[in-house]
């Protein structure tokens, strides 16, 4: 009897599955994004109404990460980006904190090994941010990750970990400043642009921001990079909960958007 219920959730599973790639062909045969990011928020609230500790609120939210950087890549989305931990939040607790660290940690290793799905899709790993304030175990699988996956073309992972984009730009303004000509020290907006993290990255300029659960506010992530075309996405599902279905409006709003373009030109 057990054989066969988990035979016939096999068949729903991979019929699902089917169904799923299915509507991603069809949906990645019009324009598509060349960059999304997202705001990875809700993780603890989400944890809160399904009384799980905070640590499996973040669990669950890595599983959502790998979930919609797949939905991405089947899509041809050339870049994801996601804020996994600012740096404002070394101000969380000492628990909170340890416990997100041993994640990045185990989790940076986990998507570079071979076979596993950066491998699968020929995904470039760059980690964003100030990465000399994470622990020197951290700081090893940055190196790691970012390492084995550097010969990857077909797309990038964008972590941005501890990031915050008043760093960013305080940061790429540092380097002009050092590089400027000094018979010529005008800084240009260009000269910045060409200093960011993402754009040392190689990253598209970004077409779609997504923040979950429901909070209108962009928390210092990628102020520069929200330009006059980027669409800017509030979702009220938590993070860990976040798939296909809430994703898909919001594509189908872009494609909308990107041919109402078209038409008027
Ligand atoms: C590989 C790797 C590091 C994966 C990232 C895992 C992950 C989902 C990190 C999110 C971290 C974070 C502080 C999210 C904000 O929501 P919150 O936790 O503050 O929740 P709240 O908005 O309900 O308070």
């Amino acid at each position: 009897m057990t054989a066969i219920l988990r035979g016939l959730a096999w068949l729903r599973d991979s019929i699902v599955n089917q169904a799923e790639r299915l509507f991603l062909r069809v949906l990645a045969a019009g324009p598509v994004p060349r960059h999304v990011a997202f705001v990875m928020d809700g993780n603890r609230r989400y944890a809160r109404r399904q009384q799980k500790q905070v640590q499996e609120g973040h669990v669950d939210g890595y599983v959502a990460l790998r979930r919609m950087l797949e939905v991405c890549l089947r899509l041809n989305v050339q870049c994801v980006s996601a804020y996994a931990f600012s740096i404002e939040n070394f101000k969380r607790s000492e628990d909170e904190v340890e416990a997100l660290m041993k994640l990045a940690e185990e989790k940076l290793l986990e998507l570079c090994e071979h076979g596993d799905i950066l491998d699968e899709y020929g995904v470039r790993l760059n980690v964003l941010g100030r990465t000399s304030l994470l622990p020197e175990k951290v700081q090893l699988a940055v190196q790691k990750a970012e390492s084995m996956t550097r010969h990857n073309t077909r797309a990038i992972l964008n972590l941005c970990m501890p990031y915050t984009s008043r760093d960013e730009i305080t940061t790429a303004v540092e380097s002009c400043v050092r590089n400027a000509d000094p018979s010529n020290p005008q800084i240009t907006e260009k000269d910045i642009d060409a200093q960011l993290m993402t754009s040392l990255g190689c990253s598209p300029p970004l077409d779609i921001l997504v923040r979950t659960s429901g909070v209108k506010r962009l928390s210092d992530f990628l102020l520069w990079q929200c330009c006059e075309d980027t669409q800017i996405q509030i979702s009220s599902t938590f993070w860990p909960d976040f798939g296909l279905f809430d994703f898909v409006p919001i594509i189908l709003d872009f494609q909308r958007k990107a041919w109402g373009r078209r038409i008027s030109l």
